[in-house]
């Protein structure tokens, strides 16, 4: 699903009043109307006090329609004219006409602390302050009544955007926005409600189709894209019957050391899972009694070294490369990875540790076979690219550094983003449960594989991400977040690929 700019969605809205022959007001009846009919889904007519907080753009508009909707369905239902301008909007204007035909309970105004409501912990709070149309952090009293509705801790449902979030651009420090439990947001996700620092204002997210010119939005570029099944199952190849064993790859995994064999075990364990044809693991001496026993299908070469790697088997002929997992830093590894760089023309996959190697040794990155993937969780990230102010200057960070290399990068998090160049894809499966030691190993094992299968690097990166992040979902649904094991996200990966096409 491609993720819009403010300015595309207004847009967007332009070309549908004028192909739909919609008023803008019909389009902010729509839009509202349907947001009242998930409300009105779960509430099913409960007698909750309902406190509506209005803009007086066309956000608050909105809040204005569904207050109306909801009059006239029979709720308890306040609305506050949050009065922070004299510059209402048309729409907004004649729907405050509207509502008070339906109630003869009057908004309320206010235009400073003296008129803030109280707000209990039972009340179900609407924001619709401000949407999109937000364009400077929210300043004075209306910052004060964004505090005192979020220390109210009543359930408080967004309306297009918790306010005070901008769509393309990163709140300064100390910003004030609403923290929703739930966000229904219109037509299109918003970048931010995936980015770190803001995700967590938006609650749970729901997105409503309001039937925005679908030509429009088809043909619209959009250089961000949230993966979904939609997408995934699209990037998936599905096995045909006459193949063998050499038609889906030849994995090899390189990593370990002494008390860290775990981790190319998991990796290893989860390329299998996902299909490799074949696996060998490159270890030091001391893991070769280990992964024999605890998986019999992989092959393993070991290194002349017991307990570290110093190696690379260059006259080994796999048909994708994975590097790191467990390997350290020392010199040792390091002449490991240089030995790898210097021998393979293919891209590979680098992790953990072998990130670790790249940013002690920023001339080795220029030695990455174009296409390579690199896994960083944000820690890794900052060592290779140095620190950012926020989430927006990282992104931009990431692009040139993509750019530069012609790598693709796999930036890891509760939203993993995969970037190559100015093109961004977010992942949206996976859960908590897999903030788990030994995830991302598994995590390399996946696009390792997917490579070695065949799949172009950027869309092992894609597909693979959302996989692991479903493989992750299955694993928490049996064990519960707190139970799961990385080793768990891996024995499920048959089932999060079966689930694509089931
Ligand atoms: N296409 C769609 O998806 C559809 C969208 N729809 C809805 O429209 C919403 C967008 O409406 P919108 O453009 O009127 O903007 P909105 O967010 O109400 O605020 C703008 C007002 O705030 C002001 N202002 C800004 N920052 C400020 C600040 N810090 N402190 C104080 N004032 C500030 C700014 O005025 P300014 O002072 O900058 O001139 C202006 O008056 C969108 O989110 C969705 O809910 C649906 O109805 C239909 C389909
Ligand atoms: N809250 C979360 N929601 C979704 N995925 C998560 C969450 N926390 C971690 N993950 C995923 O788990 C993996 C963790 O990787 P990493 O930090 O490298 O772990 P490790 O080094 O222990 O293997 C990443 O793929 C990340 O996207
Ligand atoms: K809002």
């Amino acid at each position: 699903m491609k993720i819009l700019s403010a300015e595309q969605l207004s847009q967007a809205d332009k070309e549908t009043i004028k192909k739909q022959e919609i008023s803008s007001e019909g389009l902010m009846e729509r839009a509202a109307t349907l947001v009242f009919n998930e409300i009105h889904k779960r509430l099913e007519g409960a007698p909750i006090p309902i406190k509506i907080f209005c803009g007086i753009g066309n956000n608050g508009g909105d809040g204005l329609v569904i207050a109306r909707h909801l009059v006239q369905h029979g709720y308890h239902v306040n609305v506050y004219i949050v009065n922070y301008s004299d510059k209402r909007s048309d729409d907004f204007l004649s729907n405050y006409e509207k509502l008070k035909e339906v109630t003869d309970d009057w908004p309320e105004m206010i235009k400073n602390e003296a008129n803030f409501p109280e707000i209990r912990t039972g009340d179900f709070v609407i924001d619709a302050i401000f949407g999109i149309g937000l364009n400077r952090p929210i300043e004075g009293w209306v910052a004060k009544l964004v505090e005192h509705i979020n220390n109210s801790q009543a359930f408080t449902l967004a309306i297009d955007m918790p306010s005070g979030l901008f769509s393309d651009k990163a709140p300064g420090e100390n910003a004030s926005i609403i923290e929703a439990d739930f966000t229904l947001s219109f037509q299109t996700p918003k970048l931010v409600f995936f980015l770190p620092a803001t995700m967590d204002y938006v609650g749970n997210l729901q997105i409503l189709d309001i039937g925005l010119d679908k030509q429009f939005l088809a043909k619209v570029d959009s250089n961000y894209r949230l993966i979904n099944k939609e997408e995934a199952i699209q990037l998936y190849k599905p096995r045909k019957t006459n193949t063998h064993k050499g038609d889906y790859g030849h994995a090899l995994i390189i990593g370990g050391s002494y008390g860290k064999i775990g981790s190319v075990l998991l990796t290893a364990t989860s390329a299998l899972r996902t299909g490799s044809g074949l696996c060998s693991l490159y270890i030091p001496k001391c893991g070769y009694d280990i992964v024999q026993t605890a998986l019999p299908e992989a092959m393993v070469l070991t290194d002349k070294e017991n307990h570290l790697l110093n190696a690379y088997p260059n006259t080994f002929d796999a048909d994708v490369v994975c590097f790191g997992m467990g390997v350290g830093t020392s010199n040792k590894a390091k002449a490991a990875l240089e030995d790898l760089l210097n021998s393979v023309n293919s891209p590979v996959v680098i992790d953990a540790d072998g990130l670790n190697l790249l940013a002690q040794n920023k001339s080795l990155i220029d030695l990455l076979p174009e296409n390579s993937v690199l896994t960083p969780h944000p820690g890794e990230l900052q060592r290779l690219i140095g620190s950012w102010k926020d989430d927006f200057e990282k992104l931009e960070l990431v692009r040139s550094f993509s750019k530069k290399y012609k790598i693709i990068v796999v930036v890891k998090g509760a939203h993993s983003f995969i970037i190559q160049g100015d093109n961004v894809y977010i992942n949206n499966s996976g859960n908590p449960g897999m903030a788990t030691a030994g995830s991302g190993d598994v995590l390399s094992g996946v696009i390792t594989s997917l490579i070695g299968q065949g799949y172009d690097p950027v869309i092992a990166s894609i597909l693979g991400v959302f996989l692991h992040g479903r493989s992750g979902d299955i694993a928490a649904k049996e064990m519960g977040f707190e139970g799961v094991l990385a080793g768990e996200i891996a024995s499920n990966m048959g089932k999060a690929i079966k689930e694509l096409y089931t």
